[in-house]
């Protein structure tokens, strides 16, 4: 800012820095969707003259050489048409889809704890998944009703359940791989179930010991078993972008696994790339092919971070609509039949960037990293989300207020 007021010699630095200071206020209230049309943004601009500044950066940057200055403060803000009139041209293109609200179904009690190795007693899992109601989220998977033999981690599902089954202010939905387990699960009070094929035929057999056609029979069996107890059922779809067995899955196989669960009348289909492998390259086609045979609002995301492109992921889910993201406190997790992948997106990491994006959730993230201590700590290792680490370092700073 300084060397640009020295550089723009004709314009007094004062007036320059009022301006620029305009230019932000403007800018935060575009953010904050105060405007929203360019008839609004065209009277902030006659309000502070804005475009006088434009105009004249312009002028400068083609008269002198300081043009990368100039451009770089007039483009990152607005871009001047022929008439002066500036719009925030890739701001509104980019969040042209975004929600405004986005819930997040909280899978760290399940997801997050059923790879562990050392079996989390069951007091801390209920004390984890309270903490997690009490930072606002609303839907806390609370276990799993599977195979003890085949996921040890989460035997204890009934007393979990039991414990937090009542606890106001979430839904506590829980796996169901079979009619055996949506029984079991009834039986301890779930209102809500998931169940979980998969996209690919190797992954099915490995994760349930049935392939991707007898799957879908077992859970066409439970959504018609909860119809007539009107129990919601999630679906979640695993490896769908990659597997760890099969390698690179084409979106026509998820998007017939998506129909079939969609017409089985499953409530909420939860896109899973189990293995963390998709980056934008991958999961747009993969998304496209599934919004042709499923409305959007039915769709949810859920995605590991074993390659760092989760984040990235999630933010092009929302610019094409999606409005329900799966994540885990702290990142704690992976599939037990999926090696090497490593947890899922640390639910800390969305809210920040989702607070960034001025999209509410309703969770509070102080709140949300005192969950995610309590269990790190029990865990015996640090979190695994960046946003707690460095504002864990900020001790002066409020995070329920970033
Ligand atoms: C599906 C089964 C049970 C089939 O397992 P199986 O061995 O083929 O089943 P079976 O019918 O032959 O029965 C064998 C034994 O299991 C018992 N059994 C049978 N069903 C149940 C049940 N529901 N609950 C408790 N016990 C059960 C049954 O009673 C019997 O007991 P035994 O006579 O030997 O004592 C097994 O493969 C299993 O439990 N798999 C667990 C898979 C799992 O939990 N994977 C992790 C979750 S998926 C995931 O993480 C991905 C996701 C969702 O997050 C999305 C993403 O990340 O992308």
């Amino acid at each position: 800012m300084q060397k640009i007021a020295q550089r723009v010699r004709f314009l007094n630095p004062n007036l320059l820095q009022s301006q620029l200071t305009s230019i932000d206020t403007t800018t935060r209230s575009v953010q904050s969707r105060e405007i929203t049309s360019t008839r609004e943004l065209r009277n902030a601009f006659d309000k502070y003259k804005i475009n006088v500044l434009s105009r004249y950066l312009n002028w400068t940057s083609g008269a002198n050489d300081n043009h990368h200055a100039a451009s770089y403060v007039v483009n990152r803000h607005f871009r001047a048409d022929n008439n002066g009139i500036c719009t925030k041209e890739f701001s509104s293109k980019l969040r042209k889809n975004i929600p405004d609200f986005v819930k997040i179904v909280e899978v760290g009690a399940r997801d997050g704890l059923q790879n562990e190795k050392a079996i989390v007693p069951t007091d801390v899992k209920i004390e984890l998944i309270k903490l997690l109601v009490s930072s606002g989220l609303s839907v806390v998977e609370a276990t799993s009703f599977v195979s003890p033999k085949w996921v040890p981690q989460l035997a204890d599902a009934k007393d979990v359940l039991a414990a937090v089954r009542d606890v106001e202010g979430a839904s506590f939905p829980v796996l169901t791989p079979n009619l055996k387990g949506f029984e079991a699960a009834v039986a301890a009070g779930a209102k809500e179930v998931a169940v979980f094929p998969a996209a690919s035929e190797s992954f099915s057999k490995a994760n349930l010991n049935c392939g991707i056609e007898d799957n879908l029979a077992r859970c066409r069996d439970i959504a018609s078993a909860s119809r007539s107890l009107t129990i919601p059922v999630r679906g979640y779809i695993s490896c769908v972008v990659g597997c760890p067995l099969e390698g690179r899955i084409a979106p026509v196989k998820v998007a017939y696994v998506a129909k079939s669960l969609y017409e089985m009348g499953i409530s909420e289909i939860s896109l899973g790339d189990t293995i963390g492998v998709g980056t934008p390259g991958t999961v747009i086609p993969m998304l496209e092919a599934v919004l042709d045979v499923v409305p959007i609002d039915k769709l949810a995301v859920h995605f590991h971070d074993t390659y760092g492109q989760a984040l990235s992921n999630i933010l092009i889910s929302l610019q094409m609509g999606i409005s329900t993201v799966d994540s885990s406190v702290s990142g704690l997790g992976g599939c037990p039949y999926a090696k090497g992948a490593t947890g899922n997106v640390a639910t800390e990491d969305v809210v920040y960037m989702l607070n960034g994006l001025g999209v509410k959730t309703n969770v509070d993230l102080g709140k949300l990293m005192h969950a995610g201590d309590f269990i790190c700590k029990h865990l015996g290792r640090p979190t695994g989300s960046k946003a707690a680490t460095a504002l864990n370092k900020v001790t002066t700073c409020n995070a329920s207020k970033l």
